[in-house]
């Protein structure tokens, strides 16, 4: 299956800023993006990273400035829509679109994501807050609204157009990472280059008071 990953060089993780300067926001993102394409990779998905910018990375890139809803639209145009080769009769190939801060991405995880996204016309994984951290669509009509409660935004989408919808219940594919108590999730659950970068940075758990926090030594 097809995986397209969105990922925005342009001031990335601006949530952060409060914990990490620019330039380790962006090496933090690139960590997380290399995270999400392996675990990809592994679940047996092709990824293709949806870049607002070109990015050094080995796998493939299709650049597209425009905002996140309209890039990731017009891919699923190419993928889904109707052409003079598929007809309208032919239903398309299922195609994925995994957020490229998912740190806690493993390959079991996706892998029931595809699973569903086999069986329901459009399969979400809604994230913490509402949004849309994942989604397989077949449906040819399937478009993307993005940001605020995406997740209710794209369910009204699938039933406005009479596509079959699943909800995919994941802790690890439901956390994205955007907030500095985010860091702590990623601590606890990621084995991968993510956990890793912010141990190098200096994090460590906070469990003195409350909720579990990132303290940077
Ligand atoms: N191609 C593309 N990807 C985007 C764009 N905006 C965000 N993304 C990616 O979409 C995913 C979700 O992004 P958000 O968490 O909403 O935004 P962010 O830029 O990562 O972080 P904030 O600045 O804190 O909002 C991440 O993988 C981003 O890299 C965009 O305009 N174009
Ligand atoms: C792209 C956006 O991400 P969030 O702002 O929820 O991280 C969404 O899922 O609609």
């Amino acid at each position: 299956m097809e995986v397209i990953v969105p990922f925005s060089t342009d001031r990335p993780k601006s949530r952060l800023s409060d914990a990490l300067s620019p330039d380790e926001r962006a090496g933090f993102a690139r960590a997380m993006l290399d995270d999400v394409l392996d675990a990809v990779s592994a679940a047996g998905g092709e990824p293709r990273v949806l870049a607002t910018d070109p990015v050094d990375v080995d796998r493939p890139v299709t650049v597209d400035d425009r905002p996140l809803t309209d890039a990731v639209n017009a891919a699923l145009d190419a993928r889904l829509g109707h052409d003079d080769e598929t007809g309208p009769d032919e239903a398309p190939e299922p195609v994925a679109v995994v957020m490229a801060d998912l740190a806690l991405a493993t390959p079991a995880a996706l892998g029931r994501l595809f699973a569903a996204g086999r069986e329901a016309d459009v399969a979400v994984v809604p994230g913490r807050g509402g949004g849309t951290n994942a989604f397989v669509a077949s449906h040819p009509d399937f478009r993307v609204d993005y940001h605020g409660a995406s997740y209710l935004d794209h369910r009204e989408i699938a039933a406005e157009i009479g596509a079959a919808f699943a909800a995919v219940d994941s802790q690890r594919l439901g956390t994205d990472v955007d907030e500095p108590v985010d860091l702590a999730e990623v601590l606890i659950h990621g084995e991968g280059r993510s956990a890793a970068w912010l141990r190098e940075a200096g994090f460590a758990l906070d469990a003195s008071e409350g909720r579990v926090t990132v303290v940077r030594e």
